[in-house]
């Protein structure tokens, strides 16, 4: 026990030692932010770290301490840099060109559940255009009135991206596009038009998704013999679907069905869509809820071209690019560990023309008028290619 007490004692007295250097090497490294920040030298250099985990490892007197001496130096250095981005991230109100816009507090709306909807949201008023994706009675349609209102002046497009060109080229003020699905998983196409166009996330709304079986008026369920729907409506009303015996057809989205049905006027058929589709194209409810699974939700996103964010937003959305390489993203990771910010999503996406490169999209808490926010964004884009903020907005639970 002696001989243990006696062997902590000298680590100890090591460890003090190093806490002392280590204090050392920050105040010089603190030096060099202000130096960097004078000349406008970017905080991360490369070439300098290769260098000195090369030294380092030299000075070590075997392989397996160069190689702990290695991941030791790798970590002193991410803290020097953390500590250098803190010292030159700014103070003012914007950050990188996006302004703080104060909200519009709304009342959810009837039949919407009231964790679906952001008790705030971005400022309009009867005159502010509204593109959204989608046919009229699909879900898109159905988010762009839950966050905008049955008064909101609108207009549909039939791809994503017509409606990222509405919003580029200012024919409307807000857009509003599925990015994620609870089932199906995220919309990838959506996430790589927000990866090259300069449009922002401004806000977040859910839709749980109902469907409904619509039928023309006067139709009785012993009728149908033909369904229509989108693939994924079909697909998420199976069990209700199964016992049935009626010819499935697969048609664009699910209001696309609900029209059909409508202008045919033919009581053998039905469509699988929203109850909202029903009033929309005077059809009749022959059941309503009949998706397997009863926590099927969509979630919208509403951009604009504008760089401004809701002084109360809560979640941030950036993407980025990394050199194929061991341990980039591992080091980009580091700015959210050593920034406390709590990641809430990563993907990855194929970058076009870049074989086996890939674009990273990050979800993570927090508003930029934080510092901490401010000192992980400074970081991450001076050590990622082509980084965008994409958005801070009042992320909906
Ligand atoms: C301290 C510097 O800034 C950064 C941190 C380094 C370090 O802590 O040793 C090395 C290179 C830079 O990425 C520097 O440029 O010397």
């Amino acid at each position: 026990m002696d001989e243990l007490l006696k062997l902590r004692n000298d680590i100890d007295a090591i460890d003090a030692q190093i806490v002392e250097l280590f204090e050392k090497r920050m105040a010089v490294s603190e030096s060099v932010a202000a130096y960097k920040e004078k000349i406008g030298k970017d905080v991360l250099d490369s070439d300098r770290e290769r260098e000195k985990i090369g030294k380092v490892r030299e000075l070590a007197h075997s392989e397996f301490n160069a190689q702990g001496v290695e991941a030791l130096f790798n970590q002193l250095m991410t803290i020097s840099r953390m500590r250098q981005y803190m010292l030159i991230s700014g103070q003012s109100s914007e950050y990188s060109g996006f302004m703080p816009v104060s909200g519009m507090a709304v009342k959810a709306r009837e039949g919407a559940a009231a964790e679906d909807v952001p008790f705030l949201r971005m400022p309009f008023d009867k005159g502010t255009k509204v593109v959204y994706s989608g046919v009229p009675g699909a879900y898109g349609h159905q988010a762009m009135l839950g966050y905008f209102g049955p008064e909101v002046d609108c207009f549909n497009v039939a791809t994503f991206r017509e409606c990222m060109d509405a919003i580029k080229h200012g024919d409307a003020r807000y857009g509003v596009l599925p990015i994620e699905n609870s089932s199906t998983g995220i919309i990838t196409d959506v996430y790589d038009l927000m990866g090259v166009y300069d449009n922002y996330i401004v806000g977040e709304y859910v839709v749980r998704v109902s469907h409904a079986l619509l039928a023309c008026p006067g139709a009785s369920m012993e009728d149908i013999k033909t369904v229509y729907s989108h693939p994924q409506g079909l697909l998420q009303c199976r069990s209700f679907l199964s016992g049935k015996n009626w010819q499935q057809i697969s048609l664009n989205n699910t209001a696309a069905a609900a029209k059909k049905v409508r202008d045919e006027k033919d009581k053998t058929q039905a469509a699988v869509a929203s109850e909202m589709a029903a009033g929309f194209y005077g059809l009749e409810v022959l059941a309503s809820k009949i998706n397997d699974l009863n926590n099927n939700s969509t979630r919208f996103i509403i951009i604009q071209n504008r760089r401004e964010y809701l002084k109360e937003a809560n979640q941030i959305s950036i993407c980025f690019e990394l050199p194929h390489a061991s341990g980039t993203l591992y080091n980009i990771l580091s700015h959210f560990i050593f920034n406390g910010l709590n990641m809430n999503r990563i993907e990855s996406r194929p970058i076009p023309g870049k074989k086996w490169q890939y674009r990273f999209f990050v979800d993570f808490d927090g508003c930029l008028s934080q510092r901490q926010v401010r000192n992980a964004l400074t970081g991450i884009a001076s050590e990622t290619d082509n980084f965008r903020i994409l958005g801070n907005y009042i992320h909906v639970e």
